[in-house]
């Protein structure tokens, strides 16, 4: 059997927090704000993946009034997620995804999260691509008030 899902996701720039984005710590003067480390791109994965699975959202696992998950490292998290696609025997097919930020630059740093995200789910990073693209100044992420990101997966039941 064949399941796709989609994620989004979107958190605020604030200063004095670190600015985490698939996994991968990109310097820069504001960070993101959330319950965990707000890692918005892991998250619009992570959300993908629940929807391909029609397992809800990444709120609805991991609570953001549950203490436990106060600055939790959404690298751990996603591969929580990937344990229940395991569980039913999906492999990834292919994970799309596209990071909307006006400021910093990405393109650097997009190797790096393919590798985690594919460390993460198992799968060789050929199977990952990530995306950046700005909003031309526009609306919320224009003026780097926020980042969002979103996701699209295809999972693969393996019926051997
Ligand atoms: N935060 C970002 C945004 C974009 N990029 C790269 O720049 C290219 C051009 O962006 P446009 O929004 O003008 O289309 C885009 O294709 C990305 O390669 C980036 O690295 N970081
Ligand atoms: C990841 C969780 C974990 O508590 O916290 P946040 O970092 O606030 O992220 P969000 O995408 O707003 O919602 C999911 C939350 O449950």
């Amino acid at each position: 059997m064949i399941r796709v899902g989609q994620g989004f996701d979107v958190h605020q720039l604030v200063e004095g927090r670190p600015c985490i984005i698939g996994g991968v710590t990109i310097p820069y003067e504001k960070g993101l704000l959330g319950h965990s480390d707000a890692d918005v791109l892991l998250h619009a994965i992570s959300d993908a993946i629940l929807g391909a699975l029609g397992k809800g959202d990444i709120g609805k696992h991991f609570p953001d009034t549950d203490a436990a998950f106060k600055d939790a490292d959404s690298v751990k998290l996603l591969e929580e997620i990937w344990a229940m696609a395991k569980a039913e025997g999906y492999v990834l097919g292919n994970l799309d995804c596209t990071i909307i930020a006006q400021k910093p630059k990405m393109l650097p740093y997009i190797p790096q999260m393919q590798e985690v995200i594919a460390k993460s789910l198992e799968c060789d990073s050929t199977k990952i691509n990530v995306k950046a693209t700005t909003t031309e100044q526009l609306g919320f992420v224009g003026r780097s008030e926020g980042i969002a990101a979103q996701s699209v997966v295809c999972l693969i039941q393996d019926v051997l």
